[in-house]
């Protein structure tokens, strides 16, 4: 099956898969074509300013209150929400961990989410949580939606495709997609076990960051944002539809694929975007800049400024600062950050931070580049130098984020991460030079 997408970030898009599928100059005929129902799906109040206004119109074979019957509860015990806190007895710390092993027994998208931090409170709709998939099983007749929140996907291993009710999306590792709070859909590995991080977002939906004085272009450009063209499925088979809704799962069981939506217009929709299109901006003469000029994606928390959630990536790109210090500085900061590696190595930890793995500097906890890695940046002669190969992301939040029992409990947890940073040596001497032995 080729896919096929369509370009730009938020746009009004129009798509049908059946010709006339789609009503023109209205979105309520009397009767639609196809003898489709016509459903209105609203990502933002009715009343929300224009710039923030979401909804689309979906055509499809029955309407959504025709894909549910009766729901009940089912558990997913590794996948929670906040407010998670207390969950653990490990001590406040910066924490890393090796990757998630791949499941032995067969695990689809849903059963393979593994928590990892929740912050805020899902009730009030701001936060967010931090979860790792593994997955090696697909979600045949099994569909999901989360009433909770807005999903993004940052596969590390394994190709994914995705299907929606708005169309089906593949998605590699250096790529992400989106999926908005209350769609309905699936996914399967596409080449073998498959890992990725999530983050879910309780709160306003991710958005574009101003550039402010960089201009019109560069960051993540709003054309290489792809949306997926119409798809359907018109099957008539036993059916099964999970939804996460304030924390909890409750399932349904149906008679057809809720998959059936032959035609669509409007601005509330899935997306994906490929991470090596994004075009960074730095320092072209001295001093490290705040990695907030990396941010692919925002999402505001109704504070100027302060995210409920920055999506940041450390991408491929040239160091080129003079008489500087060029990896990230030793910090503190009000936002938690928690990271992962897509693949290669990042530039603060060159080893122990491993593509699959995961960090944790919350709220207020110091951290920065470890002993090798200062000792080599100190050392290091200032050419142009190209960061090759690598590409590390961020999920940064405004609310501090509590870790699950799970995740403290993880074999992968490394014990003596605080090591790395035990050889940053005392080089005062009181002389202007300092000790650099
Ligand atoms: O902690 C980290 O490695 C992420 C990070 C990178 C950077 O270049 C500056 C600040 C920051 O938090
Ligand atoms: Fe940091």
């Amino acid at each position: 099956m080729t896919l096929s997408y369509m370009p730009g970030f938020g746009n009004d898009f129009e798509t049908e898969s059946l010709p006339g599928a789609l009503p023109q100059g209205q979105n309520s005929p009397q009767r639609c074509a196809y003898g489709l129902y016509a459903e209105q799906l609203s990502g933002s109040p009715f009343t929300a300013p224009r710039g923030t206004n979401e909804r689309s119109w979906l055509y499809r074979i029955r309407p959504s209150v025709r894909h549910t019957a009766r729901f009940h509860p089912v558990s997913y015990n590794h996948w929670h929400t906040a407010p998670n806190i207390d969950d653990h007895e490990l001590a406040l710390g910066q924490l890393r961990w090796d990757p998630i092993p791949m499941p032995n027994e067969p695990t689809n998208f849903v059963a393979g989410m593994r928590t990892i931090t929740t912050a805020g409170d899902v009730h009030t709709q701001v936060g967010m949580a931090t979860h790792v998939y593994v997955l090696n099983e697909a979600m045949r007749d099994d569909y999901f939606f989360n009433a909770d929140a807005e999903m993004l996907l940052v596969p590390q291993e394994g190709e994914i495709r995705v299907y929606t009710e708005m169309g089906i999306m593949d998605v590699a590792p250096k790529e992400i997609c989106i999926l908005p709070r209350g769609m309905v859909f699936k996914v399967e590995p596409k080449d073998g076990p498959s890992r990725g991080y999530v983050c879910e977002n309780y709160g306003a939906k991710f958005t574009l960051p101003d550039r402010g004085p960089i201009g019109a272009n560069c960051l993540a450009n709003p054309r290489d944002f792809k949306t997926p063209t119409a798809w359907y499925e018109d099957k008539e088979t036993d059916c099964r539809i999970t939804v996460k809704w304030c924390g909890r799962f409750y399932v349904t069981e149906i008679g057809h694929s809720p998959l059936d939506v032959v035609a669509w217009h409007g601005n509330y929709a899935p997306y994906k975007y490929d991470l090596t299109t994004y075009s960074p901006v730095g320092a072209i003469l001295f001093d490290h800049p705040d990695p907030s000029i990396f941010t692919v994606l925002t999402a505001p928390s109704g504070e100027a400024g302060t995210a409920n959630i920055d999506f940041v990536i450390f991408p491929e790109r040239w160091m080129v600062a003079e008489h500087t210090f060029r990896p990230p500085w030793y910090h503190r900061n009000i936002m938690s950050e928690f990271m992962g590696l897509i693949y290669g190595q990042y530039d603060a930890k060159e080893e122990g931070f491993v593509p699959g793995g995961m960090s944790l500097h919350n709220m207020m906890l110091p951290h920065g580049p470890d002993a090798m890695g200062f000792d080599k940046a100190s050392n290091a002669e200032l050419r142009p130098h190209k960061l090759s190969g690598t590409m590390a992301f961020m999920f940064e939040t405004r609310f501090p984020q509590h870790l699950t029992r799970y995740a403290a409990n993880l074999e992968t947890l490394q014990e003596n991460y605080l090591d790395c940073w035990s050889g940053l040596k005392k080089r005062f001497n009181g002389t202007p030079e300092g000790n650099w032995e």
